[in-house]
């Protein structure tokens, strides 16, 4: 991950937020039985919110040339929606983090334009700027001597809090980060796994809740069940926070479980297709794109679709069922409709006699067998292209 070397990713002090909403979270974590008191001001302010409300990110015809003379990004254009999470992938060297690290000004653009919230910080204070936004990186850059709370408190206590509302914050962090506080707050970097430190990268990330939070292979020191582990709960925390985040990933599975939309880029930061990720999987844009989500675009697309009525034989034992097969025994557990298609599919794997009830609201409403996973498969394929010729028109 290169970067200019005279440049580094030290938090700091955000400015004040806006009032929050009304709508405040719903449900605050509770602080823990002995622990200090949570101060009167909710922590968390930000409500879990829908994609797609507002710009909050936006490069116009932005370019970088290192001083070597390399082009790394060439004309790029883009916008992250507020409250989305926008993946970043494409081959080595496309220029990715270069992407991401001009969003934060770890690297200087050459020339073109970067709006945060609608306000142009090309040539913003870069310190001040940085200080909006979390930023984690695969190796996470903990500081060795600190201990984990001592970590996760760096932005709090540049920002001066009082020692109370820094140790509510930090327990709700590791708390939030699956990590308990009573075991890790005190242990120091090297007494933790690669899984854990990534956890508390991401927590000293969103210590001061920062409206944008940007991740360079955030998840890429971590073995694949760890992964996949701290991917779930990053989306499950993203989810309850409404954090914009920018993730640089090598791994289309991991832009597909995490992002509400992918950016595809190729070399020289040439954006490929910008999309939702069934789009991306099952219209891709360009050969460059077909590419890149390759052969396992079917089995993603499983795990993004989703069971419909459509798409069902008849209701077992009734009415056009084949009787012989149709009537559901103890071992065939129905499966809901509205269901994953991956889930589907490994129902139906198991199932005695090739299919599986399907049940709404606890009324059974059809079947799926093989015939209907692969209808429900092709209509996500359908919508996606539809969906990709209707953005082609109306770009
Ligand atoms: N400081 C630098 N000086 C010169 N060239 C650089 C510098 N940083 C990056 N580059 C070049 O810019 C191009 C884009 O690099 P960048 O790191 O943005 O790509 P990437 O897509 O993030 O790659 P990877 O997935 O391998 O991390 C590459 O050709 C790289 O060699």
């Amino acid at each position: 991950m290169p970067c200019d070397p005279t440049r580094t990713a030290t938090p700091a002090v955000p400015p004040p937020r806006p009032t929050p909403p009304a709508r405040a979270r719903p449900h605050p974590p509770a602080p823990a039985a002995g622990r200090a008191p949570a101060p009167a001001e909710p922590l968390w302010v930000r409500p879990g919110s829908v994609p797609g409300m507002g710009t909050a990110i936006a490069f116009e015809h932005v370019r970088k040339v290192y001083v070597d003379g390399s082009v790394a990004v060439e004309d790029l254009s883009l916008e992250v929606r507020e409250h989305e999470l926008l993946a970043l992938v494409g081959p080595s060297g496309c220029g990715k983090s270069t992407t991401l690290r001009m969003a934060n000004r770890l690297v200087e653009p050459t020339s073109g334009r970067i709006l945060l919230g609608g306000e142009d910080v090309t040539h913003a204070d870069a310190v001040g700027l940085r200080r909006r936004m979390g930023y984690v990186i695969q190796h996470v850059g903990l500081f060795p001597h600190r201990t984990v709370a001592q970590n996760v408190a760096t932005v709090p206590v540049l920002l001066r809090w009082d020692r109370r509302r820094t140790t509510a914050r930090v327990e709700e962090l590791l708390d939030l980060v699956g990590l308990d506080p009573a075991v890790y707050a005190r242990r120091y970097p090297h007494e933790l796994s690669g899984g854990e430190r990534q956890r508390v990268g991401v927590a000293r990330a969103l210590a001061s809740d920062p409206p944008v939070l940007l991740m360079d292979e955030p998840f890429g020191a971590v073995d694949p069940v760890g992964r996949r582990r701290l991917q779930s709960e990053f989306a499950r925390i993203r989810r309850e926070l409404g954090t914009t985040v920018m993730l640089v990933t090598h791994d289309v599975d991991e832009a597909v479980r995490l992002g509400d939309r992918i950016a595809v880029l190729s070399k020289g930061g040439h954006l490929e297709q910008l999309a939702d990720p069934v789009q991306v999987l099952a219209a891709p844009a360009s050969p460059a794109v077909a590419d890149l989500v390759g052969q396992g675009a079917a089995v993603r697309l499983l795990a993004l679709g989703r069971l419909e009525l459509g798409d069902l034989g008849p209701v077992p034992g009734g009415p056009g069922a084949d009787q012989a097969r149709g009537r559901a025994g103890p071992s065939d557990e129905p499966i809901a409709l509205g269901a994953s298609l991956d889930t589907a599919f490994a129902r139906l794997a198991a199932a005695s006699d090739g299919r599986v009830p399907v049940t709404d609201s606890g009324t059974v409403v059809g079947s799926l067998d093989g015939a209907s996973l692969l209808a429900a498969l092709h209509r996500v394929t359908r919508a996606a292209h539809d969906d990709e010729a209707a953005a082609g028109r109306t770009a």
